[in-house]
């Protein structure tokens, strides 16, 4: 069924689990979801980023996942991943989201702080929750210096200051992950990330946690983080599986059969998240 992402994470956040949000942009992607979701009995967010929005069209992609989500037997919930454009917020808004993020984090404190004020006002009117970013969380591709990474982790009385007067419904928190892949070994803060859990005291949520090692996920989901966002590992089973497909039989030529097994090589791949999340069996 199709509910808010703050149902999913308010229940995750009391019982210490994590749930896993993974980002969409097609067909074949959301059976992925949803069918690991169906098959671990997991709750779900499914994400969509402003660059999905734009390969899929916003009408089309939420057309998709609320269908698949209304019928599954699972919580889902339709989130936007990184809205960083107000006016794209609204559309998701008018599109049928139950979950955006307003991602300030790039703006000085204040203005974050008036612009995601503004959105959970809105949101909130419509019954939608709300997740923002404090601290930045960048790419492994941004060539910033250890220290520069360092000075971008949240500081956990800016995130105390920003959750309190934004009335956010999660916080999406930099500890030391980057987005895509990573070429060393993150080293996540896991000290701020306690600080931070109690300080505020609401779900958190892990960015770039694909290539992160499984136990430092189990820790940071022992130390509070409820929502963790999975796209690069879902991108690289597509396309593993895929080259295998092609060197096996360079003749196929049809798609189904092409991005089928594609789309159960993602569906492994989010299943094996679930698990080690702790959301499954918890739908
Ligand atoms: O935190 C994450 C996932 O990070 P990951 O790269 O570790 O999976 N995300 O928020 C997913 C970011 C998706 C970006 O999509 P576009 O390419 O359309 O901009
Ligand atoms: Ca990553
Ligand atoms: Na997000
Ligand atoms: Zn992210």
């Amino acid at each position: 069924m199709l509910v808010t992402g703050i149902e999913i994470l308010k229940k995750a956040h009391k019982e210490g689990y994590a749930v896993g949000a993974f980002n969409t942009s097609n067909l074949e992607i959301t059976q992925a979801i949803v069918e690991a979701a169906e098959e671990t009995k997991s709750p779900v967010i499914i994400q969509v980023s402003e660059g999905g929005l734009k390969y899929a069209g916003i009408e089309t992609i939420s057309s998709i996942v609320r269908t698949m989500a209304e019928k599954a037997s699972v919580p889902v919930a339709l989130h936007l991943d990184h809205g960083t454009d107000f006016n794209t917020v609204m559309k998701c808004l008018r599109n049928g989201w139950t979950s955006v993020m307003m991602d300030a984090s790039k703006l000085p404190l204040e203005e974050n702080i008036k612009v995601t004020k503004t959105v959970v006002e809105i949101a909130h009117g419509m019954g939608v929750s709300v997740e923002a970013e404090i601290g930045k969380i960048g790419g492994t591709e941004d060539n910033i210096t250890v220290d520069e990474r360092e000075a971008a982790m949240t500081d956990p009385e800016e995130a105390l200051k920003f959750a309190k007067e934004t009335g956010i419904d999660y916080l999406a928190i930099a500890i030391g992950t980057a987005h895509g892949p990573y070429k060393g070994e993150p080293k996540l803060d896991f000290d701020r990330l306690k600080k931070i859990k109690e300080m505020l005291n609401i779900p958190l949520v892990l960015h770039g946690a694909s290539g992160v090692p499984e136990e430092a996920i189990k820790k940071a989901v022992s130390l509070g983080i409820n929502k963790i966002n999975i796209d690069t590992d879902i991108r690289q089973a597509f396309a593993r599986r895929l080259r295998e497909l092609i060197e096996k039989d360079s003749e196929v030529y049809d798609p189904r059969k092409i991005l089928g097994p594609c789309k159960d090589a993602m569906k492994e791949v989010i299943k094996q998240k679930m698990i080690l999340f702790g959301a499954a069996g918890k739908a």
